[in-house]
């Protein structure tokens, strides 16, 4: 057992950052799939937990509050003993190494190695949606909603690339622990990634 927080048998206890953006729409996903959800405000909730989604919403906000909320050293070293995290497009933001075209002073809490480009599609295309190939998911693809969504630029060697547009422009990746897409699965009824995201978690717990 890695330090499991689960009470309930086969019921992982995930926490939603809850400092910005949708997390209700994550929670409500997970508890569809039979997860204990946790809204995640103070550093204590995360020793309550056996995974952590880092929701979309604006990254700026979600790092200054994040820092302000004294959240942001405790979540970088529970990214770094190995907790499933999952951060969706502002989210995804948060956990990479590098953030191009960020705000002044903006941080991440990496863990990541990847560079991501915010609002990487510009004005002209603020959202869109698009059918993605996701072998990691199955043979079906994933309808996948961008909304103002980064790019992965950059890969390191130690990261899985999931999915990726038909330009070639990455929007999906894994490395260890951590999960990130650029879109937001928790706005569609697929809910293959959270699934995947949960079969990470219950791997750590059993680990
Ligand atoms: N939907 C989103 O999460 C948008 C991300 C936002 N553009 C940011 O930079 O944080």
């Amino acid at each position: 057992m890695a330090g499991s927080a689960t009470t309930q048998h086969d019921s992982p206890r995930i926490g939603v950052l809850a400092l910005q953006g949708d997390f209700r729409e994550h929670r409500r996903v997970l508890a569809e799939l039979g997860a204990v959800t946790v809204a995640v405000r103070r550093s204590s909730e995360l020793d309550e937990i056996d995974g952590l989604v880092i929701p979309g919403g604006e990254s700026t906000v979600m790092d200054k509050l994040s820092r302000s909320f004294g959240l942001s050293e405790p979540l970088k070293q529970k990214i770094a003993e190995g907790l499933p995290v999952y951060g969706t497009c502002a989210g995804l933001i948060m956990l990479s190494r590098e953030i191009l075209d960020g705000a002044e002073g903006q941080q991440s809490l990496g863990g990541l190695d990847i560079a991501v480009r915010r609002n990487a599609f510009g004005s002209q295309l603020d959202s869109f949606e698009t059918d993605l190939d996701i072998p990691a998911l199955g043979e079906h693809p994933l309808h996948a909603v961008f909304i103002r969504a980064p790019v992965v630029e950059s890969v390191g060697e130690g990261v899985s690339v999931l999915a990726a547009l038909e330009d070639g422009r990455v929007v999906a990746v894994e490395q260890g622990n951590l999960l990130g897409t650029s879109f937001h699965p928790e706005v569609t009824s697929d809910h293959r990634f959270h699934d995947y995201f949960l079969q990470k978690v219950r791997g750590h717990i059993h680990a």
